[in-house]
């Protein structure tokens, strides 16, 4: 491995091939990157749940090998991508849109506005259309992020009579421990992203966000469809849809791969491969952060092993924190967002300190709230749902003296979502979803 490397001497970025075992339980994608310097190879590992069905998911799998390329195609971002096993219409379309909303904040952050439309050059090839037993009325697998979402999720499909089934990918206590809360089986899948790019990244390699709930919904499909179960319904929450800012003709938004708009992206092509468009929709889309919250906040079993920080996520165990971090964006929003529903001194309990008394966190509050600069590069609610939760709490004995409140709720009073009806609004249930009829009631099923 060289110490220096230079992304600009890379012209391509080559998906070579993906093999699978003859158990299916490894997938393996190749991928390259060459140009003027030696060419540099990458290997994605991904170990998915035993089973002895035979089922036929070359789809899903192409689908795979796509979505994971995107880890080592930011390491230089060449102008062109090479895909070495054809590529249909459908497939195409998803590769070009995961890069170019995929990858927005990445580029943003490099300033690389190229890597958003690099040429792809592919065979167009024609699949059969996959030919399946697939029914929705099977129990259905629930990815479990550790946080309050896909609790509320568990919980909303369990109450409606749903014995679904909670599915991870790579293991995380937090996980663990709110699937353990919950009395689900559990089934986990591991994903191992290649040495070689953490090593380049020291080297000087680009590196950013990558749309990661893309391929973690994908190795959940495949998963689904290897247990013989049904749908794979994520906790994804309606402003997913909002970015965090505009830039080179395109909203740039840190959780696309969370946005309705991927939901109908991936339904559609399942779709054009053949596959039922209702193995994969999110529950929580009609949903607002400001009604999960209420929801979640109900559920206090959960409360002392939940966590929404993502620093506790990081790949390498020796680099994880053990709980909230207190200091990021996430926390900051999550602590807001429930603070209108769990008193003062539980809320401290499970985060470790007020973070609405305390100044520092003031900035950030300002973000989150939409006062100044944009919208944080984390998973954090819209400013509707910000303000909102921030004008409930604010009449609330025990959050109306902390200084954040009384620091920003002049100028928050001046901001829309500082009126009732935008409240009552986010309170409510947005038509904007793709959730089957079968599974509509869960929504409802806790309040
Ligand atoms: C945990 C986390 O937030 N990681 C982001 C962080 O990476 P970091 O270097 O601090 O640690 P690792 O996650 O352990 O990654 C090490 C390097 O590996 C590469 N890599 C990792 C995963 C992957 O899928 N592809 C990769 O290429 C990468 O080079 C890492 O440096 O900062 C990175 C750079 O900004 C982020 O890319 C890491 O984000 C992870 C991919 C991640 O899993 N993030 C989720 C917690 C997350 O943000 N989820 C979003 C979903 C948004 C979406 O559209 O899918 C959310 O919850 O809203
Ligand atoms: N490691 C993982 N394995 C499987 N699914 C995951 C993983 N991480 C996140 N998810 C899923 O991806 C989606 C987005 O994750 P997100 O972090 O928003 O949800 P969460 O952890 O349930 O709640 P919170 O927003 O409080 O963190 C959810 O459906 C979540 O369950």
């Amino acid at each position: 491995m060289t110490n220096t490397f230079r992304p600009s001497s890379y012209t391509t970025f080559e998906y070579v091939s993906y093999s699978v075992s003859s158990d299916g339980t490894i997938f393996t994608g190749h991928y390259q990157l060459s140009g003027r310097e030696p060419s540099v190879s990458f290997q994605e590992i991904i170990e998915l749940p035993p089973s002895d069905r035979a089922v036929d998911t070359t789809a899903l799998h192409r689908l795979l090998f796509l979505a994971c390329g995107l880890s080592y195609y930011k390491a230089a971002a060449p102008p062109v991508i090479r895909v070495d096993t054809g590529l249909t219409e459908a497939e195409r379309r998803f590769l070009t849109e995961l890069i170019r909303h995929g990858l927005g904040e990445f580029a943003y952050r490099n300033q690389l506005p190229g890597a958003l439309r690099p040429t792809i050059e592919a065979e167009d090839i024609v699949l059969a259309t996959a030919d399946s037993d697939w029914d929705l009325s099977r129990p259905p697998l629930v990815p479990v992020g550790g946080g309050k979402d896909s609790v509320v999720s568990l919980e909303s499909l369990k109450a409606a009579g749903h014995v679904p089934v909670a599915f991870s990918v790579n293991q995380f206590d937090p996980i663990d421990a709110c699937v353990r809360v919950s009395g689900l089986s559990q089934v986990r899948a591991t994903r191992k992203v290649d040495r070689t790019l953490i090593e380049l990244n020291k080297a000087g390699a680009y590196n950013g966000h990558v749309p990661v709930t893309a391929i973690n919904s994908l190795v959940a499909l495949i998963s689904a469809d290897r247990l013989g179960l049904g749908a794979v319904v994520m906790s994804n929450e309606g402003s997913a849809d909002y970015g965090n800012l505009r830039w080179e003709d395109i909203e740039v938004n840190h959780q696309w791969s969370k946005s309705m708009e991927f939901e109908l992206l991936l339904r559609g092509t399942l779709s054009a491969a053949g596959l039922a468009e209702d193995r994969y929709f999110s529950l929580l889309r009609p949903l607002s952060e400001i009604s999960i919250a209420k929801r979640f906040a109900g559920l206090p079993q959960y409360f002392p092993v939940f966590t929404s920080c993502n620093r506790l996520f990081a790949l390498d165990p020796d680099a994880r924190r053990k709980s909230w971090c207190g200091t990021c964006p996430k926390c900051q929003f999550v602590f807001l967002i429930l603070a209108p529903f769990i008193p003062a001194d539980v809320l401290k309990s499970i985060f470790g300190s007020n973070l609405l008394d305390n100044l520092e966190n003031l900035p950030a509050y300002e973000e989150i709230l939409g006062l100044k600069g944009h919208k944080p590069f984390e998973c954090v609610g819209d400013y509707d749902e910000a303000g909102a939760a921030f004008r409930i709490a604010a009449e609330q004995a025990d959050w109306r003296e902390t200084v954040i409140v009384k620091g920003l709720l002049d100028e928050v009073r001046t901001t829309p979502s500082a009126h009732e009806a935008e409240v009552s609004r986010l309170m409510g249930v947005s038509r904007v979803h793709a959730i089957p009829a079968l599974f509509q009631e869960a929504l409802d099923a806790i309040g």
